[in-house]
């Protein structure tokens, strides 16, 4: 399809791997951080950026959530969910002695979906966060002087020539991370092979200020259409304290009767409605795959 894909690098984050399988085919640019995915889109150097959104152990990735809201105006065109496996890695000049590393590099979701593994086995260790789990591998290998280790996966092993010490050190088995393709433009999920799960459609929603009860009379809406909700994230408006707005999934696409009707009563009830995204959802079942 001649797309460019922007994602999360550099090479072999766990956005890169998310990437490949979704879009195999296509050109893939490594940028160093989400809001530079966002803008290589909204600037049109690229015309795809696949961003983490959420994570099953350490919730939303809220510089995500904040930029589709307050920083760019991209609609979310697909949705991929990916299983995480985290893993320990030295660079192999320290691979007999990894339980002396001193500080622990990764992204800050990675070292949070390990903290009982860092906890007992490398208790006096410092955590610091870097902007990718593929960053955090890199710079271990350009520092073989420090008593460093990444948490980061299999590929950027292989990609930095670090050592596994300590393989699946997350602290449970159901790890998954979920992550939104944005793009100005439909995109043509035409050539992979990962399983299609359905399609969701997600709102913004701004409640009326001051208004008694009104969550309980949004969340009515969509429950007496039996419309079924997969997430409801508050965030911050950033405009004062307690100004809050709510980011709801349905799943389901959009329509033109159910979907429609429920933003309608919204607003009848002094809300403001966006629609972020109506899309496809895939589900990647074995990540490492097609790498290692
Ligand atoms: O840092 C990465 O590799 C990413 O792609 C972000 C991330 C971090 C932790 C779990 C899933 C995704």
């Amino acid at each position: 399809m001649g797309y460019k894909v922007a994602f999360l690098g550099p090479r072999a984050t766990f956005t890169d791997l998310a990437a490949a399988k979704l879009f195999p085919d296509e050109e893939r640019m490594p940028l160093q951080t989400i809001p530079a995915c966002f803008e290589a889109v909204q600037e049109n150097q690229a015309d795809i950026a696949l961003i983490p959104i959420e994570n099953t152990l350490e919730g939303s990735v809220n510089i995500t959530l904040d930029y589709l809201v307050h920083e760019v105006d991209l609609p979310i065109q697909g949705e991929v969910v990916a299983p995480i496996s985290q893993h320990l890695m030295v660079h192999p000049a320290h691979r007999d002695h990894w339980e002396s590393a001193e500080t622990i590099f990764s992204h800050s979701h990675a070292i949070a979906q390990c903290h009982k593994f860092l906890h007992k086995n490398l208790r006096g260790a410092a955590c610091e966060a870097m902007t990718s789990t593929a960053a955090a591998a890199q710079y271990v290998l350009a520092h073989p002087e420090l008593k460093i280790a990444a948490i980061a996966n299999e590929l950027a092993a292989k990609e930095y020539n670090l050592e596994i010490v300590k393989h699946n050190i997350h602290d449970f088995a159901h790890n998954h991370t979920r992550f939104i393709a944005v793009s100005k433009k439909e995109i043509d999920f035409g050539s992979h092979s990962e399983q299609e799960n359905g399609a969701k459609t997600t709102l913004m929603v701004t409640l009326p200020a001051d208004h008694p009860g009104a969550l309980h009379q949004v969340l009515s809406a969509f429950s007496w259409r039996k419309l079924n909700l997969s997430k409801i994230e508050s965030r911050p408006m950033k405009t004062g304290l307690g100004n809050y707005f709510f980011i709801i999934d349905i799943n389901m696409e959009m329509d033109h009767v159910l979907i429609p009707s429920t933003i309608a009563e919204l607003e009848a009830l002094g809300c403001s409605v966006k629609v972020l995204g109506s899309y496809p959802s895939f589900l990647i079942t074995n990540q490492a795959k097609s790498f290692c």
